[in-house]
């Protein structure tokens, strides 16, 4: 079998991708993948390192406003369109499967022009624009949440949730603590502001870092790797903890995950699936920076149900957050009524569930 796959900008779209092809292997020795994704957005470092072959194309994303920008931008897409094209007759591909961010655009829609088997699979509940544009051509919508049914034609649409929800399952904790060099048996906090690391949550951090000192947890601190030089230097002028352990990015995040009790993050829907794969409790910063505010729609899935807290970027500081941590963290009777509540809400066997609809289509 010949595997086509197309994600890309930010982590919340390639770790799906990966995932899958994860799964894909376990049920056959005689898979070859290719990954198309674009140069500049985090995909080329993270499949480079997952040693899978990796074409890219040339995309930009759509102007809300009329603007000279969006003209370039059709060229783009045609042109990128015709590249796919080339890549997809040499490698053969049998099917095609796309999961967001602008470059799935030109890539799924040439493989749906040459008749190939296509699936896109959207995370959030509220689908992005490349998504609901290709919903028009490709044979599958894959779905994280019943919310998204309606925003794709329904004869199309299947529930299998986010395959990385069932790779963070089964990992080893100890090998994730000792690759951040965590204490065991101390409870854990992981902080990060989603793939790219968030401003805002960094701040905050950075204010309640002199109090984490007398605190009896630890902190595994993700800053993202374009903030982690500024933050560094904020912590050099007297900022620091013992209790703190800061990283740029986690490469493990599976098996770091394996070994935390909290979640302090922003509310992508991977992180999320993520989150409730494994019933960890959250306090969720949702990004206000992002379409149509669908972090906020995200995070709420968990908050309405007491699965997590959700905290607005503008109510957020360092003390603030710290309140929220010591809430949930030295509450063990809060602590254990969210983390059911999370677990409620996972679908931890998502990867087959894609899985199957992939091996359905390329019968
Ligand atoms: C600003 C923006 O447009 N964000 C979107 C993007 O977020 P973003 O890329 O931040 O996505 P998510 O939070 O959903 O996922 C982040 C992924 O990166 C991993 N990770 C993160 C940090 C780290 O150090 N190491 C690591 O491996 C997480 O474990 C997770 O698998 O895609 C999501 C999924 O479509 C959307 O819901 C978000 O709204």
């Amino acid at each position: 079998m010949k595997v086509v796959v197309s994600g890309g900008g930010t982590g919340g779209h390639i770790y799906p991708a990966l995932a899958l092809i994860n799964e894909i292997k376990k049920h056959h020795s005689d898979v070859e993948f290719l990954y198309i994704g674009t140069e500049n957005g985090l995909e080329q470092n993270i499949v480079n390192r997952a040693n899978i072959p990796f074409k890219s194309v040339e995309i930009s994303g759509f102007k809300r406003k009329i603007s000279f920008e969006n003209v370039k931008t059709v060229t783009r897409f045609l042109k990128a369109v015709s590249v796919s094209k080339k890549y997809l007759k040499e490698f053969n591909a049998d099917v095609v499967i796309g999961t967001g961010g602008y470059v799935c655009g030109p890539v799924v829609y040439a493989a749906a022009k040459m008749k190939i088997p296509t699936v896109i699979h959207e995370q959030n509940s509220l689908p992005g624009i490349t998504n609901k544009f290709l919903s028009r051509y490709v044979n599958k919508v894959a779905i994280c949440f019943e919310e998204a049914r309606k925003h794709f034609p329904a004869n199309k649409v299947v529930l299998t949730g986010n395959p990385r929800a069932s790779e963070v399952l089964g990992q080893d904790a100890d090998k994730g603590r000792h690759s951040v060099g965590l204490i065991k048996d101390k409870k854990t906090v992981l902080i990060f502001g989603g793939s790219r690391g968030a401003k805002a949550i960094n701040d905050a951090v950075l204010e309640m870092i002199p109090s984490l000192a007398e605190k009896p947890y630890q902190i595994v601190y993700v800053t993202g790797e374009v903030h982690y030089e500024k933050v560094m230097n904020e912590v050099k002028k007297g900022n620091s903890s013992e209790n703190v352990i800061i990283k740029p990015f986690i490469h493990n995040m599976p098996e770091v995950l394996a070994a935390v009790d909290l979640i302090v993050s922003r509310a992508g829907a991977t992180s999320l699936a993520e989150i409730t794969a494994l019933g960890l409790p959250s306090i969720l910063i949702p990004s206000p920076y992002v379409t149509a505010n669908h972090q906020e729609v995200n995070a709420r899935s968990l908050s309405d149900h007491h699965a997590a807290i959700t905290l607005k970027e503008q109510e957020l500081n360092g003390d603030k957050l710290l309140t929220e941590i010591d809430g949930v963290l030295l509450n063990e009777i809060k602590l254990k009524e969210m983390k059911q509540a999370s677990k409620k809400l996972g679908i931890p066997d998502a990867a087959l569930r894609l899985y199957s609809v992939l091996k359905e289509l390329s019968k």
